[in-house]
């Protein structure tokens, strides 16, 4: 590029001269072999980011793969009450051992590891940084075909992190119809290829409502924005799940692992291909 600063952190484009930053990544366990992560962001909280994220972990788990989800909303964790997850990890002097579900996706959450899942955790950004870092270095992950990363909405310190410390594959946007999907999207976009990661496609949550009598599908939340939004960034809309109210039951009670739904079908043949 003719005018190149060879300061690749005040600059977006994807040029040759971007490398990863290597010396970044955290060292992974000797005792894990994880082979595809997966980021799934947003761009404010709610959106359904984790519900997504779990789909996408007990989807590829069905298909036979081994499945792991790194739940790295360390001040909104969600993931063990999805799952139902009552137990505390364990350790040995070698690492963390994950949790598994009911149906063997492995999980990490700060919430395992607190004494009362109630206590709210009062961290700064960087010890909120430190405590996902060590989710991929000091737990013994064993092998996973993919990990799902849940990061906290927005694109601060954490996401920041993340993709700075582990090595993703690429990430999953999640919005919802009445977000401002435009500028949602070119944030991640942004971000994204700042830190040198692909942006697999776009899923829309709450998109609409289908009509338990006739099937007819009721955008609640307005006309859905989100092909423009993907179009002009080049991105594929992966999904679009409804607001579905045996879902909401399905993660309240933390019975997410028997969810009946083919929304995301689409997404789980895109990953396989990765
Ligand atoms: N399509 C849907 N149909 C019905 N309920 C849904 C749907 N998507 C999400 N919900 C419900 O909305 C709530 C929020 O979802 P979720 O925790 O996945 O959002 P989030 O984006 O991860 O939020 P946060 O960033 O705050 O963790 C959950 O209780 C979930 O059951």
């Amino acid at each position: 590029m003719s005018e190149c600063s060879h300061n690749c952190a005040s600059c977006s484009e994807n040029c040759g001269e971007r490398t990863a930053p290597e010396s970044m990544l955290a060292p992974e366990n000797p005792h894990s072999n994880v082979r595809k992560v997966i980021g799934i962001v947003s761009g404010k909280g709610g959106v359904g980011k984790s519900l997504v994220t779990s789909m996408l972990a007990v989807l590829m788990r069905r298909k036979g793969y081994e499945t792991a989800i790194l739940d790295a909303d360390i001040t909104g964790p969600s993931i063990p009450k999805i799952f139902h997850l009552t137990e505390r990890a364990t350790g040995s002097e070698e690492g963390i051992f994950p949790v598994q579900s009911k149906l063997g996706t492995k999980v990490m959450s700060i919430n395992l590891l607190l004494p009362d899942e109630t206590e709210p955790v009062v961290w700064r950004g960087p010890v909120i940084g430190n405590a996902v870092t060590q989710f991929w270095s000091d737990v013994m992950w064993g092998d996973v075909d993919f990990m799902f990363v849940d990061m906290p909405p927005g694109t601060g310190d954490v996401p920041l992190t993340v993709f700075q410390s582990l090595p993703v594959d690429g990430i999953i946007v999640v919005t919802s119809p009445q977000d401002l999907v435009s500028m949602i999207v070119g944030k991640a976009v942004k971000m994204a290829q700042k830190m040198n990661v692909p942006i697999l496609g776009v899923v829309e949550n709450y998109s609409y409502l289908a009509c338990p009598d006739c099937g007819k599908h009721i955008s609640v939340f307005g006309e859905s924005h989100v092909e423009e939004a993907a179009e002009k960034y080049g991105l594929p809309v992966l999904a679009k799940l409804p607001i579905d109210p045996a879902v909401a039951a399905a993660c309240d009670s933390g019975m997410i692992e028997l969810f009946d739904g083919d929304w995301l079908d689409g997404t789980v043949e895109m990953l396989e291909k990765l």
